[in-house]
């Protein structure tokens, strides 16, 4: 049995920290959470969490934190997420992922803190050439939100090697999904995430969906992509975490997907299945910069953790993103 030590949970307020948080708690390690709440809710973090409202990049609030929880790992989830923001204003990228990371990890660093768990993403490989995607397909990211994770991952390598720390960079594919229990979810007005506007469509807060593209290289010629639920990505974290303290010798760079993928029709046919109702869709081009297909290889994920994923299945990540949404109405009386 993995002794159980103090994690900090950047982002915690968020749509997958939140999940993160629950996941430890739930197999019972302490957890605290900081978040500066620019896109998260105080209210996703469960009563119980001690909370610190601020900045990752706040050395002498994360040195407090570091010292008040005995804090001995650190999931980092906290950062900007919108790629098409990324395009338009690069620099707060490069600021909010990657210089707040730096400083971030200095102080974590500086505290000794020996684990580090960081959210990456599938975006770092940009258009690859090959699907499924191992983690070796080369990384050429298109985009500053990638580029700005990428070289995220880089300072990891090089702290790790430098430091008494290891780390796991974990590399999303596309998350989607609620807590079956209900007790979070993604929250964030004006996503755009597919599975997310869909549900929006099926309960009337939006008129319909767009399918950005018909003339992809795929079976039905919208883009494909690899869905995996939150909970079991937030499971993931868990098991790595429990991998990085029993080998403190190793680090570890993974793809978290289920390997297979499913089109934008298939993903809204489902949608309706699940509602026994029609969203309305509407063909549209193509959005800059999406790839035709994206699939990741997870035989390393599946190979290093004992990772079972227990909600890979289409229909059950959209009942549960919809559950979510019906309550998130509630939540905010619409
Ligand atoms: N959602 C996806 O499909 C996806 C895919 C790949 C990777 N990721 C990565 O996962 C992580 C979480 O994404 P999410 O979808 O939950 O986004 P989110 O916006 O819901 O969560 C980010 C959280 O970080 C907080 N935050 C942002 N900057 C901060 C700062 N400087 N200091 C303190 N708190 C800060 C926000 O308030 C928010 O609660 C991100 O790092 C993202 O890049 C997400
Ligand atoms: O209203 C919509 C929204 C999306 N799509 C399509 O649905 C698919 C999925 O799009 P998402 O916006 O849900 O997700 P992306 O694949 O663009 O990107 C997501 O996954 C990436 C990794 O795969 C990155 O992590 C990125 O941050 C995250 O937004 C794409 O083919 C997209 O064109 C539509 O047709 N209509």
């Amino acid at each position: 049995m993995t002794t159980k030590l103090p994690v900090l949970v950047t982002g915690g307020a968020g749509y997958i920290g939140s999940h993160a948080v629950l996941a430890l708690q739930d197999a019972g390690w302490p957890v605290a959470v900081i978040d500066n709440l620019v896109t998260g809710f105080r209210w996703a973090v469960p009563e119980g969490v001690p909370f610190y409202q601020g900045d990752i990049e706040d050395g002498d609030l994360l040195a407090r934190i570091f010292a008040e929880q005995g804090i001995r790992a650190v999931m980092h989830f906290a950062g900007s997420v919108v790629v098409p923001e990324s395009v338009s204003d690069p620099l707060k990228y490069y600021h909010n992922n990657t210089a707040k990371t730096r400083a971030l990890i200095a102080a974590a660093v500086a505290a000794g803190v020996p684990h580090f768990i960081f959210s990456s993403t599938a975006a770092t490989y940009g258009i690859p050439e090959v699907s499924p995607v191992t983690e070796d397909t080369p990384q050429r990211p298109i985009n500053p939100y990638g580029m700005s994770k990428l070289m995220t991952e880089f300072m990891l390598r090089d702290t790790a090697a430098a430091h008494p720390m290891n780390f796991c960079a974990l590399r999303y594919f596309n998350v989607a999904g609620a807590d079956p229990q209900g007790r979070t979810g993604q929250s964030t007005a004006g996503a755009t995430h597919l599975i997310k506007v869909a549900g929006e469509a099926a309960l009337g807060k939006r008129a319909g969906v767009e399918v950005f593209g018909t003339d992809f290289d795929t079976p039905d010629g919208t883009g494909v992509r690899d869905y995996i639920h939150v909970s079991d990505l937030a499971n993931a974290h868990v098991l790595a975490l429990e991998h990085l303290i029993a080998h403190p010798a190793d680090s570890l760079t993974m793809n978290c997907g289920y390997g297979q993928g499913y089109s934008v029709l298939e993903v809204l046919d489902a949608v309706d299945r699940v509602t026994n109702n029609k969203i309305v869709r509407t063909l549209s081009p193509r959005r800059a910069g999406d790839p035709d297909s994206l699939i990741s290889d997870n035989r390393r994920i599946k190979a290093t953790l004992p990772w079972v994923p227990k909600f890979a299945d289409l229909d059950l990540i959209v009942r549960h993103a919809l559950s979510w949404e019906r309550k998130l109405g509630e939540i905010r009386g619409e």
